[in-house]
């Protein structure tokens, strides 16, 4: 058998420690499918005495994380320590540099320098990949680059946080409370470092960009993707959108058109019959509309050892095997910057929430505002029970464009009788 491809480990948390064990359990088929055996040789995290359950007697421990890049027995680095800038980015820039192929699971770190990675990448003639980044087991990103290679991709869309989806699918299911929902999620290990990079849906921003590149053939342009999170989502709003049909997800959206490049990430409502309505748990779902191959759905695990060491594992074995390409899909320099799409111009149909003082005039109010701003209300729900002694009312709108929404809900801004933000999630369609 030929020669074995050795590599280092940056970070031996949640996905490393899953790593050394995907290879561990599956080295012989896996030497058998790259063609090679594929050995970890050196590792490197903050703390070389935490019991992580696994024997690393076996490998070299490098203190310094950066001396990886150029270590003389290493032929490519996995990068799982996390982060946008700081170590992890020392660490890809000096490996590339060195002309060692680099793995990583870092959406955050690709989000906002992967073009420059992978220009200097495709310099060196060595790879980049990225599996794991987005959508963590399930293979998106080489269902885009390779098996939709040949369509123009019109949208894609989906789940892509677990955490997210997780909290979501337990308060809908268990009636239980988001703060008690996100410990779970953090025990589990879907969580980032910063959970509140889960919860105000920039992680699934730092993920749709990546995605909307891949899909596009645009620069990653994480500074052009909207992102509002579930933080502001009630169970009351989960409840009323079960009455209506409908549930909760937290949905990254990207749309190429005529106005340019729309990408958003926010919570919306998903009709019963769609199957994004049906994705529970940390599972993930991204589904991409190609002009041959129609409606692509991948769906699966989206976060956790497991799955995310399998998509690392996998892009070692493409390595192994000598397959890799430009990293986002075509060669950076012949990437485009997309125009960025008006939301406003956007139509659709939304989930309008406040709360609001049960007083005579209130309904009116939020009724002339609407009616002011050109939204068509197609129903409205005033519920007797009370949050905070507030009463909640829903409006679903119909079909129109955003802005209309937007300037109603301007309108009722200061006003004496509804309390806080109200929610808006549209619906998708
Ligand atoms: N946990 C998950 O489900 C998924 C995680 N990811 C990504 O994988 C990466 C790793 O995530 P986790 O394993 O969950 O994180 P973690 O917090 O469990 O592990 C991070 C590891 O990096 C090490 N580390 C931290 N700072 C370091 C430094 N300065 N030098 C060397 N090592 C350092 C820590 O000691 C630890 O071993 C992140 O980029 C994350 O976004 C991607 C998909 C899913
Ligand atoms: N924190 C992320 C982990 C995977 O990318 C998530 O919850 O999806
Ligand atoms: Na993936």
């Amino acid at each position: 058998m030929a020669k074995a491809l050795r590599v280092a480990l940056a970070g031996l948390g949640t996905v490393g420690g899953g790593v050394i064990r995907v290879l561990d359990a599956n080295r012989d088929l896996i030497a058998r499918r790259a063609g090679r055996p594929i050995e970890v040789v050196a590792i490197s995290a903050r703390d070389r005495t935490r019991d992580r359950g696994i024997d690393l007697s076996r490998f070299e421990w490098v203190d310094d994380t950066s001396a990886l890049a150029a270590h003389p027995d290493v032929d490519v680095v996995a990068e799982l320590i996390g982060g946008s800038d700081g170590p992890a980015l020392t660490l890809a820039r000096a490996t590339l540099a060195a002309g060692r192929g680099f793995v990583t699971a870092n959406k955050a770190m690709l989000a906002h320098h992967g073009l420059e990675l992978a220009e200097a990448a495709e310099k060196a003639g060595c790879p980049l990949k990225f599996e794991a980044a987005v959508a963590g087991g399930i293979p998106v990103i080489k269902g885009l680059r390779e098996g939709a290679a040949a369509n123009e991709i019109g949208r894609v869309y989906g789940i892509l946080n677990g955490t997210c989806n997780f909290i979501l699918s337990k308060m809908e299911a268990e009636g239980r409370d988001f703060a008690e929902v996100l410990t779970e999620a953090q025990a589990l290990g879907f969580a980032e470092a910063d959970p509140t990079f889960d919860i105000d849906g920039i992680d699934a921003a730092h993920k749709l960009s990546i995605l909307a590149s891949i899909a596009f053939g645009t620069r990653p342009a994480f500074g052009d993707v909207a992102a509002q999170g579930i933080r502001h989502v009630l169970g009351a709003d989960i409840a009323e959108a079960a009455a209506l049909g409908h549930r909760v997800r937290l949905v990254g959206l990207a749309e190429s058109g005529p106005n340019g490049l729309f990408q958003r990430v926010h919570p919306h409502l998903v009709p019963f019959h769609h199957p994004l309505a049906h994705v529970t748990g940390s599972t993930n779902a991204v589904v991409a509309e190609g002009n041959f191959v129609g409606r692509l759905l991948f769906q699966g695990p989206g976060a956790g050892e497991g799955p995310t060491a399998s998509a690392v594992v996998a892009d070692l074995i493409d390595i192994a095997r000598g397959e890799f390409g430009p990293p986002f899909a075509m060669p950076a320099a012949v990437l485009t910057d997309a125009k960025p799409a008006d939301s406003g111009e956007r139509r659709g149909r939304a989930y309008l929430r406040f709360m609001v003082e049960d007083r005579v005039g209130v309904l009116a109010e939020i009724a002339a505002a609407m009616r002011d701003a050109g939204v068509s209300i197609e129903s409205l729900i005033q519920r007797g029970a009370t949050v905070d002694d507030r009463v909640l009312v829903a409006i679903v709108t119909h079909e129109g464009p955003e802005r209309c929404v937007a300037q109603a809900l301007e309108r009722l801004r200061g006003s004496q009788s509804v309390a806080g933000q109200p929610l808006w999630m549209p619906i998708l369609g």
